[in-house]
Order: structure tokens, then sequence, then C-alpha cells
């Protein structure tokens, strides 16, 4: 069973239909990258996925049930939900913005939860590169460590599905790496792992397969060498690869 599902789901914002009849899923164990240009809906996959964007049509699912169904607390525990926006309204210390990843288990701040779960938010921090922040205040932290404090929550939470939306932005060469390093190793734990990621390389590398959006349609969902072929690169996204490396426009 698919850990997380849309059925020709449809999403309109702002009188725009910004998804159209999209079907998808995640199965355990797989990585998938979710591609495709601004706007193409990528971010809105993820936020229907985790029950966050309201339907007009089709159904999303969570481990095979209805995401209307289930309680903020039972999606919590379904799914974990990385999202585009870092920004923190408030200072929090970055181990208590990881334990927020316990919050569908075990809603408490770090010092209070149980033993268990705070090793749990330990593993996340340190998996994400974020222990040695784990005690500043997020508002006090770099672009890209805020990002690493942003995926120790997600990693914390130990869900069965990870929908992450550009969890390489911001970062720096070699956390980019140990990020996807670790969003991987989700996957070959068993979880499963979907993630918005515009490096294309980076989901040749990374990903078992990815889903390739243009505006608000699913364009290709296959293996990625076999789907971003030289036709979807020009027709979707505008570019061809160049001989020395990288991308142009066409
Ligand atoms: N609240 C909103 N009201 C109206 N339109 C919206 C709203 N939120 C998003 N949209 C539109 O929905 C479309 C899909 O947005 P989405 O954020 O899912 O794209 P994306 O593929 O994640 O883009 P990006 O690569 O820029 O992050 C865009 O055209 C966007 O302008």
């Amino acid at each position: 069973m698919s850990a997380g599902a849309l059925i020709h789901a449809s999403v309109t914002l702002g009188g725009r239909c910004v998804l159209e009849e999209v079907s998808l899923s995640v199965s355990p164990g797989e990585l998938v990258a979710l591609a495709g240009p601004n706007g193409a809906g990528k971010s809105t996959v993820l936020r229907a996925l985790a029950g966050l964007a309201p339907l007009s049509a089709g159904e999303a699912q969570l481990g095979g049930t209805d995401v209307k169904t289930l309680s903020p607390t039972q999606r919590g525990r379904k799914a974990a939900w990385l999202a585009q926006e870092r920004a923190s309204a408030w200072s929090i210390r970055v181990k208590d913005l990881a334990a927020l990843g316990r919050f569908a288990w075990s809603g408490a701040p770090y010092e209070r939860l149980a033993e268990a779960d705070r090793a749990i938010v330990d593993d996340a921090l340190a998996r994400a590169g974020a222990a040695a922040l784990a005690d500043r205040p997020l508002d006090a932290l770099s672009g890209g460590e805020q990002a690493r404090a942003h995926l120790a929550r997600a990693l914390a939470a130990r869900a069965p599905l990870l929908a992450v939306d550009e969890p390489a932005a911001a970062l720096d060469l070699r956390h980019q790496y140990e990020a996807m390093a670790v969003l991987r190793a989700e996957a070959d734990l068993g979880r499963s792992v979907i993630a918005a990621l515009h490096d294309l390389d980076a989901v040749m590398l990374w990903a078992d397969r990815v889903i390739v959006l243009d505006q608000g349609r699913v364009a290709a969902d296959a293996a990625p060498r076999a789907a971003l072929n030289a036709e979807l690169l020009a027709q979707v996204f505008g570019v061809r690869r160049r001989s020395a490396g990288g991308y142009e426009p066409v």
C-alpha cells in the first residue's frame, strides 16, 4: 500500500485551477522527486498529500485512508511535511522546533519529552546537521541553518511519508549532499519520501523516480533518466543540456 497518494486530485486557488486531475503515489522504500517549473504545482501536491490543500475534486490518501477523514494528530502520525518557507514568527530554540516533530506523539518542549522521544529528536538533529545549533534560537540562524533545523523537525516525526519542499534550498554544497543522503537513507529504511527539487542533477543522482509537473498536470512519471529526456526538458522546462555541463534555454 502506498504511504501517500493523490487520485484524480484537483486544487483551485484564488479561482484558478492549479492542480488538474493529478494522480500519483509514493510507496515504502521510494525516494520520489517532484520536478517542474516555477508555479507548476509542486508545493500544492505536497500540501495536498499532507491534507493542507483542500481538493475541489478527487482524493488525497495517507496510508490508504482519505486525509479528510483523519484528525490533525492522525495526519501528523502518517506524514511529515517540510514547507518551502522556513521563516518563524517567533524565537524558538532549535531543539524545541525539532521536538515539534514529535508533536503528534508527545506534545512537549524538548526537556519534557520522554527519554525515547528525546533520543529520536537528538538523532534527527544530528542527521540534519543541526546538532551544534540545538540550543540556539531559530531567528538568530542563517537561512541554511534554519533549513537544517526544519529538516530535523520533519525527520523527528519518523512518519511513514516524508513530503519535503526543496530540502536542499539555501544549503551549502556539503549540506546539500547530506540532506539528500539523509532523505535517501529514510527511503532505504522503508519510509516513503517525496521531495520537490529544482536541481535535475540531484534528481538523477538520488531519486528512484521523478514526477514532472507542468501547469498543474503530470507530464511524466518514470525513472529519472527516462523521464528527463531532451524532448521533455525542452517542452516543460524550456532548456537543453549543454555539452559543457549545465543547461541553457532552447
Ligand atoms: N493562495 C494562492 N492563491 C492563488 N494562487 C496560488 C496560491 N498559492 C499558489 N498559487 C498558484 O498556484 C500555482 C502552483 O503553485 P505552487 O506553489 O504549487 O508551485 P510550485 O511548483 O511549487 O512553484 P515553485 O517552483 O515556484 O515553488 C502557481 O501558479 C501559484 O501562483
